[in-house]
């Protein structure tokens, strides 16, 4: 139960600068509420500029009715201007978030199944609730960058125009101000970094383990689970304590920084007053412009550190989203229904990792309209199989066929909606028993054809006992059925889709033995004449088939009927002996 750190290593994956760029152009951005927002942000700097006016006029004892009036009118102005910036601004922001998080959210849907598996799913969480957040950000950034260099120019100019030997004392403090924000940018950058590590350890960390919860209570290791909890907490502690030193140390550097200006405008300026250069307020106008500077100053230099701390979160999206994509539309049309076709596979070599394969040279045939079972040790590459026919994986080499058609050349929209499946553990999702059944069927979806589906599944029953009947919720992943209820929704869920081709791995596993057999045999009935692949480790459902593949290490054994593989498959006979059954011809009994 150690964390692997996988998803951190993620996380460091290999950042273009051009996937960065081009995930801008993958999207439609509201640029108008951007360009709007800035539009807003300029016109707000002229009025800034403008109240400035009657600031000095008003410190100087111009207190007519006139001066008085202007000045309040602009800074409502001033006011009405930023809330309207700001909403622009918000509202492209959300927009921006949310076409970003559809298109991440369908990239996700699309990866391949090899790059869903090198990641860790709570990477992809925090890809699409976190991490896309920043999308907009860098956007709001540019703009708000724009405005605030536009800004620190003019009232530049303009305080320039007020006292231009004072201003230029200023100007000479700029560079102070660049080094110090560039150090403690940089520091703060880092520390940034290290949150956002930490911050996915620990969301790994506890989406993993608290997953796990049932399997700690009954192993009784909640104290061995809090120490394991504690590093990734401590961690994120400290990740946290620095950065918030880091911002101390930011404002700090920036009261240093008005102050050390604040200094020079009092030595310098009262100097300046002495000599009768500047009149007895000068100071404070000189200081109403200077305050507007550093805050432009500020806004630009934190909106360059900003943008450096966005770059690992949109690195990975970048990349993430720069990756393969299963196109399900292309290729051939398949044959409209053609469950009289055999499935092939012709000399299919696959391994999940290279070096390493799983399936080696496999050359089978899976009778059309038949059952086919197969069997194998743990490992011997079994479910697969299963994959390598639905196109979930491609082979290394060989190749598929469904009839006429290879599985690498057909949609694999059309391919894999003809089959159905169903596994040892299925995904049922929050909801009623009845969208859970219903979900991803097409067409017409009665109560009838829902109750008909579980009827056969032998669900109708313990459904209808159920507080709610049909409208009860399953709970997160089907938490509150048992282990047998959920596998009976989820094969009225695979028989409401109605495939061609049907296959079940394992599915009986979480049944009782009669209700395997009788559920067995009523999908089998249900669905005559139709292909049905089942990997089972129970015999007596194997016996029953009507062909047998026997594999060996992801080699093919043998294959045939009870009858032949008693005589070619010393597998074969040596798990009917091993499940209690003798080898004495086809009445084989307990
Ligand atoms: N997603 C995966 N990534 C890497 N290796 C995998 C993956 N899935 C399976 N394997 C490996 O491939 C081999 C075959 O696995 P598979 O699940 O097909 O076997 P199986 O015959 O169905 O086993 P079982 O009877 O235990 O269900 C195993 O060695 C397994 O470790």
């Amino acid at each position: 139960m150690m964390h692997n750190g996988k998803g951190r290593e993620q996380k460091k994956e290999k950042f273009s600068f051009r996937s960065y760029i081009t995930f801008y152009t993958r999207f439609p951005i509201p640029w108008w509420l951007f360009i709007a927002s800035l539009a807003f942000s300029l016109i707000n700097t002229e009025v800034f500029l403008a109240i400035s006016k009657y600031v000095i006029r008003i410190n100087k004892g111009e207190l007519y009715n006139s001066v008085i009036i202007g000045y309040a009118l602009l800074t409502v102005l001033n006011a009405a201007i930023s809330m309207g910036s700001n909403i622009c601004g918000e509202y492209g922001i959300q927009k921006v978030t949310l076409r970003a998080r559809k298109l991440l959210w369908d990239k996700i849907l699309h990866l391949p199944m090899r790059e869903v598996e090198r990641r860790q799913p709570s990477s992809l969480i925090s890809g699409v609730v976190n991490d896309i957040t920043q999308a907009s950000t860098v956007i709001h950034m540019i703009f708000s960058t724009v405005a605030s260099v536009y800004g620190f120019v003019r009232c530049c100019v303009e305080m320039a125009r007020f006292n231009a030997k004072l201003s230029a004392y200023m100007l000479l403090l700029v560079p102070l101000a660049i080094g110090v924000f560039a150090l403690v940018g940089q520091l703060q950058y880092r520390m940034m970094l290290r949150r956002y590590e930490s911050l996915n350890t620990m969301t790994e960390f506890f989406s993993e383990h608290i997953s796990a919860a049932k399997h700690v209570k009954a192993q009784a290791i909640e104290d061995m689970e809090t120490e394991a909890g504690l590093r990734a907490i401590d961690e994120r502690y400290r990740a946290d304590v620095y950065y918030a030193f880091m911002e101390v140390l930011q404002v700090f550097s920036n009261t240093l920084y008005t102050s050390i200006g604040s200094i020079v405008i009092a030595l310098f300026g009262s100097d300046m007053i002495r000599k009768g250069q500047m009149p007895d307020t000068g100071i404070n106008d000189f200081t109403t412009y200077k305050g507007r500077v550093d805050q432009y100053q500020a806004e630009v230099l934190t909106h360059y550190q900003t943008l450096k701390g966005t770059q690992g979160a949109m690195q990975y999206v970048g990349v993430l989203q720069e990756g393969p994509e299963e196109d399900l539309e292309d290729g051939y049309d398949l044959p409209e229904s053609q469950p009289e076709q055999d499935i092939v596979l012709d000399r299919v070599s696959f391994g999940y990792v290279p070096q390493q394969p799983v399936l080696h040279d496999l050359s089978l045939t899976i009778p059309a309209g038949k059952t086919t079972a197969i069997i194998g040790s743990n490992g011997s590459g079994k479910s697969t199989l299963l994959k390598l026919l639905q196109g979930i994986y491609s082979p290394d080499s060989g190749r598929v066929w469904l009839g006429k058609a290879a599985v690498d050349e057909v949609k694999l929209a059309q391919l894999r909606r003809r089959f159905g499946c169903v596994l040892q553990h299925n995904p049922l999702f929050s909801g009623s028993v009845r969208d859970n059944i219903a979900y991803g069927a097409t067409g017409e979806i009665s109560d009838e054809a829902i109750a008909g589906a579980a009827r056969l599944a032998d669900a109708d029953g313990f459904i209808r006992q159920l507080p709610q009947g049909y409208d009860s919720d399953v709970g997160m992943g089907g938490a509150l059925l048992s282990g047998g209820q959920r596998q009976r929704v989820a094969i009225a869920r695979m028989l409401m889709s109605n495939p061609d081709y049907l296959l079940m791995d394992e599915a009986g596993a979480s049944l009782d033995h009669k209700s395997d057999m009788t559920i067995f045999r009523t999908v089998r009935e249900h669905m005559k004449n139709r292909t049905i692949v089942v990997v089972a480790h129970d015999m007596r459902s194997v016996m029953e088939a009507d062909h047998i593949i026997v594999l060996n290490e992801g080699s093919l054994e043998a294959a045939g009927n009870h009858k032949e593989l008693l005589g070619t498959s010393p597998t074969y006979r040596a798990y009917l002996q091993l499940q209690g059954y003798t080898l004495a011809g086809e009445e084989v009994s307990r």
